[in-house]
């Protein structure tokens, strides 16, 4: 998969040189290239802001710069990414989002900062490319880089050969299958007793089937808890009597 970030702080995608998403990129996994947008500026300067029509607090950024750089990396005519624009007004990125994008040969993204982008940026992409705004979730950052990053690394560890243990993904919470809508229960390691505390004897016995079946009852219970919502969705036809009783 290829990744092109357009950021004013290229700086902030230095952790994607370390853990998971690094080694995928040595392996050729994962191609990332990181683009300073003022290298399409073309004043002494180098101005990526200014003063939004309508009056309002803030700077927004300006469209030339934005085009400029979207055509330099994906020049009309050629080949088609999927420009993935991080904003606390898109539609939500959830796992089935990170899966959806994790099949995609191209991904460019595009990191707002200050009050955003000029408008006719992404109207403009339109145009040409299929365009996602999303939203990490219902809170304000200072600029898209963050969120890239988490959408990167979402993205990444979904991708063949990038987890040690691909069947670690089947488990995730969210995850398409049976852990859709069901967050993760709790994990436990050695030492078997920590400070008085002792793990579930069931998890000790052996039994894989039970083990299953607490896992799913402790899935259950963190997600009442935690997220009635998406408990509330869950199709009661997956549900067994047992799990009624949770
Ligand atoms: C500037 O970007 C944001 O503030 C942002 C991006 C994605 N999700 C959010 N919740 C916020």
């Amino acid at each position: 998969m290829k990744l092109d970030i357009v950021t004013i702080f290229p700086e902030y995608f230095a952790p994607l040189d370390v853990s998971l998403l690094g080694k995928a990129r040595r392996a050729g996994l994962l191609d990332v290239r990181v683009h300073d947008l003022r290298q399409w500026t073309h004043d002494r300067h180098r101005t990526v802001d200014d003063t939004p029509y309508g009056g309002g607090p803030g700077m927004v950024m300006k469209p030339e710069p934005w085009g400029e750089a979207l055509d330099a990396i994906a020049p009309p005519g050629g080949p088609v990414p999927r420009l993935i624009v991080p904003t606390p007004s898109g539609r939500p990125f959830t796992q089935a989002t990170a899966v959806e994008l994790a099949e995609e040969d191209w991904l460019v993204f595009a990191c707002g900062r200050y009050e955003g982008i000029d408008a006719r940026v992404v109207d403009e992409a339109r145009t040409r490319m299929p365009v996602d705004e999303v939203s990490l979730g219902d809170f304000v950052l200072a600029g898209g880089e963050v969120a890239v990053l988490a959408i990167v690394e979402a993205v990444g560890r979904l991708l063949p050969g990038v987890l040690g243990n691909a069947d670690s993904v089947a488990d995730d919470s969210f995850a398409p299958g049976a852990m859709e809508s069901l967050l993760e229960g709790p994990v436990y390691t050695k030492p078997p007793v920590w400070r008085g505390r002792a793990v579930p004897e069931i998890l000790l016995s052996g039994n894989h089937g039970a083990i299953a079946r607490w896992r799913r009852d402790q899935a259950l219970r963190r997600t009442v808890r935690n997220r009635p919502e998406l408990a509330a969705r869950l199709d009661p036809a997956t549900l067994d009597a047992q799990d009624r009783r949770v």
